[in-house]
């Protein structure tokens, strides 16, 4: 069951840090994912466009081209020549002609375009200037019609330009600005905004002791965006109180270039846990906030925070520690970026476990995994403070509270920059090391009785 302290509590009567009740690992992605209804579809400005599923078809406003215009530089004419050269936009009598450029618009009783290679200037009997054929000319030139773009020659009024679902591309965006659009209805998508948080915290340079380089801001805007969202800016804060309050009423993105669009998605970084530096629940509770999720039984992530703002924005609480922020980011984040995305709880698989994973009653753990012959073993460096082990890892296994059997299919998900999970072997077939078959090798030897833990090979 959720539990929602925040509804209770004022500012006045400061909410009880130690007590909640954490939801199982599962509880919490389903939580997440039941939390959130889609965005409704909305429109964006073209040069947001981009990638976004169109939610309505895309029609001609008029006629494409909407008149008539030459293709080519030269002479606009009316009849035979030679021309009597009149001044540039009035209407052309039989035997007239005026200047024109490629796009420029067909005067009206323009018949055709000369092309300026195939023009010649010169005078009639009167001693007067004229246009005639000459250079490159063919005989006739030009037809009727001649080097002109008709209108209504690529789109009719009404005409489908792109259908609704389409996923918008480059040219869909040229096409639309062609067609006069300043912005398109697109299916709903959540904004994310980034709340980076503690003093300790720097973003460049080489971190003395006590300070530590911030692993979020170049890795999460990536992330979001793989898990179906839109990064939406990021800032940094220290560790008070009222920094925390001021930028959870509003994050104010500092990143240039930030899309300006209202955040549907805070995600906070920090400030997870019960001490007096640690805000995030105060906030939401100060707020007006409930809690959707305080706390997951898993490891690392546990102390992760879903809350839900009265103004409808949710605030993702990840923990400070860079690999417990990426696990709570794959529990609660995918699902919930899912649901506002019109997208369906992220799959789970399984994976043959290489390795023998004791018990750890009540959580469930998190283990990113390199795939050996088959088989997933646990990655090195993998403590919650941590990305080296991460950054190899093949994918993420979900290891239950009983812990796991050498062999036995374990629960993984993939990472959201990897390839995914490749399908367990069928049923009766075991896992072998590629050169099993072949004689003289020690693990051909060994697999043949059985799986075997190869994860003593991860350096
Ligand atoms: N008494 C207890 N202490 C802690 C518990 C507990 O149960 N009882 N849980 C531990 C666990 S597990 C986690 S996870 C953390 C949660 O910490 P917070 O979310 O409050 O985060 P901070 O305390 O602010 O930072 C934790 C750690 O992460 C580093 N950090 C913070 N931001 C960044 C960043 N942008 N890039 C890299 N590293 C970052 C920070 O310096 C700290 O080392 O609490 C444990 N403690
Ligand atoms: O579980 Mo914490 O979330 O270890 O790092």
């Amino acid at each position: 069951m959720t539990e929602e302290p925040g509804k209770e509590r004022s500012s006045a009567d400061p909410p009880e840090k130690a007590r909640h009740a954490a939801h199982t690992w599962e509880e919490a992605r389903q939580a997440a994912f039941d939390a959130a209804t889609p965005i409704p579809a909305g429109p964006v400005p073209l040069h947001l466009a981009l990638g976004r599923i169109l939610d309505q078809d895309v029609v001609a406003l008029q006629d494409m081209p909407h008149y008539a215009s030459s293709a080519m530089d030269g002479w606009a004419v009316n009849g035979t020549g030679p021309w009597i050269l009149v001044e540039p936009g009035t209407r052309l009598a039989p035997h007239q002609a005026s200047p024109i450029v490629t796009g420029g618009l067909i005067p009206p009783g323009g018949k055709g375009v000369l092309r300026s290679e195939s023009a010649g200037l010169g005078k009639d009997e009167d001693g007067l200037p004229v246009l005639m054929t000459g250079g490159s000319a063919r005989p006739g030139e030009p037809r009727t019609g001649q080097h002109i773009r008709k209108a209504g020659e690529e789109a009719l009024e009404g005409d489908i330009l792109v259908k609704a679902g389409a996923q918008l591309n480059p040219a869909h965006l040229a096409l639309a600005a062609l067609a006069g659009y300043d912005e398109l209805p697109v299916q709903g998508k959540p904004v994310v905004r980034l709340l980076l948080t503690g003093s300790e915290v720097i973003g460049e340079g080489i971190p003395v002791p006590g300070q530590v380089r911030d692993t979020f801001g170049p890795q999460l805007p990536a992330v979001v965006t793989m898990l179906g969202g839109i990064a939406g800016g990021q800032q940094r804060i220290g560790d008070s109180y009222e920094e925390w309050l001021a930028a959870l009423e509003d994050v104010v993105p500092e990143a240039p270039g930030a899309p300006d669009l209202p955040a549907d998605v805070v995600i906070t970084t920090g400030g997870t846990g019960r001490s007096g530096t640690d805000h995030l629940r105060d906030a939401v509770a100060e707020l007006g906030g409930r809690l959707v999720i305080d706390g997951i039984a898993m490891r690392p992530g546990h102390p992760a925070v879903l809350a839900e703002l009265p103004d409808g924005r949710f605030v993702l609480g990840l923990p400070g520690n860079p690999l417990a922020a990426m696990m709570a980011l794959s529990t609660v984040g995918a699902p919930l970026l899912a649901a506002l995305g019109h997208g369906r709880l992220p799959d789970i698989q399984e994976v043959p476990c290489g390795s023998i994973i004791e018990p750890d009653p009540g959580r469930t753990r998190l283990m990113p995994f390199r795939l050996l012959y088959g088989m997933a073993s646990p990655a090195q460096h993998t403590g919650p403070g941590m990305m080296r082990g991460l950054a190899s890892a093949d994918g993420v296994m979900v290891v239950p509270p009983h812990g796991v059997q050498l062999g036995e299919l374990v629960p993984a998900f993939a990472l959201p920059w990897g390839p995914p999970i490749p399908a367990p072997a069928a049923p009766g077939s075991k896992a072998k090391p590629r050169n099993a078959a072949r004689p003289g090798r020690t693990a051909a030897k060994t697999a043949a009785s059985g799986p075997v833990d190869w994860s003593a090979l991860l350096g």
